[in-house]
């Protein structure tokens, strides 16, 4: 698939239910890459950490979330793991932002 192409709740519901929770890594890193989800590596998050470009917003359960503004495109949220994070950690942060996409202000 490329990397443009949209990835709708109904692919993802077609992709669990073959492959039932237990996702590989790959799996659920090509998914985040289709729908839109970016994933930074740890030295690329100290590196914007260190460089003030990501402003605290919150933080849950599983992580501290940070609003980082790129000149010319919308702000992201990127949320950063307590500790290691398993791919399943990762799909369940996945699925609950797929069921809030498109709602206004999130
Ligand atoms: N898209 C967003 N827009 C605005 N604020 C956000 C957004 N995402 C996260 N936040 C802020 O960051 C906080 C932490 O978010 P996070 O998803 O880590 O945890 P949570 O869902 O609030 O709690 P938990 O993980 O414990 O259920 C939120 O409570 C909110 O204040």
């Amino acid at each position: 698939m490329s990397g443009k192409e949209e990835v709708t709740s109904a692919d993802l519901k077609a992709l669990l239910a073959r492959n039932g929770d237990a996702l590989g890594p790959r799996q659920v890193y090509n998914w985040c890459r289709r729908s839109g989800v970016k994933l930074f590596t740890p030295d690329e998050v100290e590196d914007m950490l260190g460089k003030g470009r990501l402003l605290k917003i919150g933080e849950g359960t599983y992580g501290v979330c940070y609003r980082l503004s790129l000149h010319g495109d919308r702000d992201w949220v990127l949320k950063r793991f307590h500790g290691e994070a398993t791919s399943d950690m990762l799909l369940k942060e996945v699925k609950a932002l797929d069921k809030v996409k498109g709602v206004k202000g999130v």
